[in-house]
């Protein structure tokens, strides 16, 4: 199977986990696109979605799907994301999409995060993927100086800007021994929105897609 029909399996996997009557927190991403096709055909039966960018908004509002407001929305029962790396306590490095701060927002909201991916994104130790930390533009220099200082390379996103109107930097070669302390320490630099590590708030339901089908995997 290639990439994209193991994120495909895993994103239909996910919709074993959608309540009627519900209304559905919806991520961003490759393997995120399958599930809100695959969650098309149960339009009828959920009051619709609240998404977490632009992009996933334009794909759901195109299968007839309803978007919702988080504001108007109290709390969700399910919120269906991808990954870039899972580990083995179910946190991850998210935002490869640059879509990290509304993803944690709503994730923030829902009573349970299924994670979605194909094999290739469960690691070790999360940070061979860059991790993207969102910026206010008028401080990119100075939270790149920070991040330097806890020893990975910030590179800024060349020609992206966020949802939100902000900067991407890119933290590559951080070994994350801790991710709830990194998450922590990079979210408490000024001028930072929020990092693309989710380990405070990391996922429940690990739904891995390999060779051998789709492995799922609940959070002890
Ligand atoms: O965090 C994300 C977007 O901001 C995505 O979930 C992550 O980048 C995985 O993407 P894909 O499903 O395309 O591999």
């Amino acid at each position: 199977m290639t990439q994209d029909e193991l994120k495909r399996a895993a994103a239909l996997a996910a919709l074993d986990y959608i309540e009627d009557d519900s209304i559905v927190g919806v991520g961003t991403g490759s393997t995120v696109n399958h599930f809100i096709d695959g969650l098309a055909g149960m339009r009828g039966r959920i009051r619709g979605a609240v998404s977490s960018s632009e992009a996933s908004s334009k794909r759901l509002a195109a299968h007839g799907i309803q978007v919702f407001d988080l504001n108007d929305v109290d709390s969700l029962p399910v919120y269906v994301d991808g990954a870039d790396e899972i580990d083995a306590g179910f946190a991850m490095i998210k935002g490869g999409g640059g879509a990290l701060t509304r993803e944690k927002i709503v994730a923030a909201v829902s009573q349970r995060f299924v994670c979605i991916c194909d094999a290739s994104k469960r690691v070790q130790t999360l940070g061979r993927f860059p991790l993207p930390v969102e910026v206010i533009p008028m401080a990119r220099s100075h939270v790149a100086r920070e991040l330097a200082r806890l020893g990975g390379e910030p590179r800024l996103r060349e020609g992206f800007v966020t949802d939100n109107g902000n900067l991407i930097l890119d933290l590559h070669g951080l070994a994350i021994d801790d991710p709830a302390g990194t998450e922590a320490r990079i979210n408490q630099i000024v001028g930072v929105v929020t990092n693309g590590l989710f380990a405070a708030r990391g996922a429940d339901l690990l739904l891995l897609a390999g060779a051998q089908g789709v492995e799922r995997f609940q959070r002890a």
